[in-house]
């Protein structure tokens, strides 16, 4: 009897294990989604040139909306249409929420110490709860006065120079530059601001460097002998930034320190708010919304967490918002009927008598429109950088776990199936009933994702874009500099963390309403 059902164990272990031998080879033999072919070792690696949102919206041309590339050893599939971004974004979301990182994000995120670059996990949750309770909520009124605040220091100074050619692009980009510092470090921190931007773009320009460990790992040894400058530079940038932000902290916890003996109830900005979930016996914080559960305690920040979140804030919310912005600027002077249009309604629910108000952008439909198309065929954000947690299928492909995903926002805002005359700006395609909505619903339009991974700073960044760009049309009139005509605009944009344009919009504007600018 023994003998008998010990066989049978057997018998049963054997059949098991083959079962799910055959399983992983029929897993294996699924085939990768079509692309081009590769050489050996290096794969597609002499494509790296093509791997734009343009590039890569050519390729999906020709093998459709789920290409794979292969760069050394590293997998790549890219997904160009809204059915591929449904599949990766909303079916297999949570396969698919982990975020790629070459070696010198992970060095200059503190190992992904931040929420951006942080794989899904319990750990990335808790620092998106913070985030979004903390730092980007609607409650948080310091963040959205000051955006009030800097529109309105820029309304100045372009009415200080009313009938003369401004570069408006760069006026755009220093004022979210200053929205983003003043929100981080607080109204008072001036002097450090130029600093602050030397160090961030020191950080952009690491970040984006090629580095042929990232792809062919066993090759890292050429990379430190060749390299080592990189090295110093990654060491470099990273000790700036700690002396920089350890600064800060050092003067908030002063702050706090008297704040408190004082019981005054200061303003505060974001290194307050992290600070009451710093690890060196931080103050208050005891917030029961921020528990994972009861049982639980609260998430403990050491420095590096709230240097790395800080930078989040200013990688997400300088660049992105600023390029929206100029882009509106650019696509309403390049089609004047449809500035006319804006600049009317402007006038028909305010009025030339007074200012706009925050009270007034929900009645401003046509403008909110005019957003959405620009971030339609802008998405400042070109391409949603995901990777794979685990072995997936899609369509009866294979995506081996540690796949990079890109999904191309940029391609998919053009999709000829989804929009119709997709490369002209007509703002009006969204006054239709039904039309998408970026919130992250509709899979044709996803300037800010959709899903675990989508924008946490949406609202904060739609609110900034809205009010900068109805106070420029409707204190100002526009117009090219020089005699240029419409038609003779630069319209190119450049590929890098986002996809600004290429050539800055310098305008002449002049003054348009009937009582005093301030
Ligand atoms: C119009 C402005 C903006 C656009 C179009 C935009 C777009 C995006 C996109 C496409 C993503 C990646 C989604 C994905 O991977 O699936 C993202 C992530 C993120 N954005 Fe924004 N963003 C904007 C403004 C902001 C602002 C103002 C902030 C902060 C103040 C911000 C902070 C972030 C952060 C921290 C993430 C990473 C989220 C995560 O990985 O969990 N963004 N944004």
């Amino acid at each position: 009897m023994e003998i008998f059902q010990s066989s049978t164990t057997i018998f049963l272990f054997f059949s098991v294990l083959i079962f799910v031998v055959f399983l992983f080879r029929l897993r294996r033999k699924l085939p990768y989604p079509p692309g081009p072919n590769g050489l050996p070792i290096i794969g597609n690696m002499l494509m790296m040139d093509q791997l734009t949102h343009r590039g890569l919206d050519n390729l999906s041309r020709q093998y459709g909306g789920l290409v794979h590339l292969q760069m050394g050893s590293l997998h790549i599939v890219v997904i160009s249409t809204p059915q591929m971004a449904r599949e990766v974004l909303q079916a297999q979301d949570s396969a698919f929420a982990n975020r790629p990182a070459n070696v010198a994000i992970s060095y200059l995120t503190y190992d992904r110490a931040d929420m951006a670059f942080a794989n899904y996990g319990p750990f990335w949750r808790q620092m998106r709860k913070i985030c979004v309770i903390r730092l980007f909520s609607r409650k948080r009124a310091e963040s959205w006065a000051s955006v009030r605040e800097e529109v309105e220091e820029t309304v100045r100074t372009i009415g200080s120079s009313v009938g003369s050619a401004m570069n408006l692009g760069e006026l755009i980009f220093a004022l979210t530059r200053r929205i983003t510092f003043k929100a981080a470090f607080g109204a008072s921190l001036n002097e450090g601001e130029e600093e602050f931007m030397g160090i961030l773009q020191e950080f952009s320009k690491l970040f984006g460097a090629f580095n042929i460990a990232d792809f062919i790992p066993w090759l890292g040894w050429l990379q430190h002998l060749h390299a080592q400058d990189f090295h110093k530079r990654l060491v470099n940038a990273r000790n700036s930034l700690d002396v920089f932000i350890d600064k800060i902290i050092d003067d908030h916890i002063n702050k706090r320190r008297i704040g408190i003996d004082n019981n005054v109830d200061a303003e505060k900005d974001m290194v307050d708010e992290l600070m009451d979930f710093l690890n060196e016996g931080s103050v208050g914080g005891d917030d029961d919304s921020l528990r994972p559960n009861n049982s639980q305690s609260i998430l403990k920040l050491t420095r590096d967490h709230i240097k790395a979140l800080i930078m989040d804030v200013m990688f997400g919310g300088t660049e992105t918002v600023a390029s929206v912005i100029e882009w509106i600027m650019a696509e309403l002077l390049k089609s004047p009927m449809e500035l006319h249009k804006a600049q009317q309604e402007l006038v028909d629910v305010v009025g030339l008598d007074r200012r706009v108000n925050e009270s007034d952008l929900e009645k401003l439909t046509f403008l909110k429109c005019v957003v959405k198309e620009a971030l339609r065929l802008h998405p400042p954000i070109p391409i949603l950088l995901h990777e794979t947690a685990e072995d997936s299928v899609i369509e009866g492909y294979a995506i081996p776990k540690g796949t990079r995903v890109w999904i191309n926002a940029w391609s998919i805002g053009r999709d000829k199936s989804a929009w119709g005359d997709p490369e002209t700006f007509n703002p009006s395609r969204f006054l239709n009933e039904g039309a998408p909505d970026f919130k992250g619903s509709d899979f044709e339009f996803v300037p800010f994702g959709s899903g675990r991974r989508s924008c946490p700073g949406m609202q904060l960044g739609v609110y900034t874009v809205e009010i900068a760009v109805a106070h420029f049309l409707h204190c100002f009139n526009w117009e090219l500099p020089n005699g240029m005509k419409p038609n003779e605009l630069d319209m190119n944009d450049v590929f890098g963390l986002t996809a600004p344009r290429a050539v800055q919009l310098v305008a002449v504007p002049t003054y348009r309403l009937k009582c005093p600018l301030y």
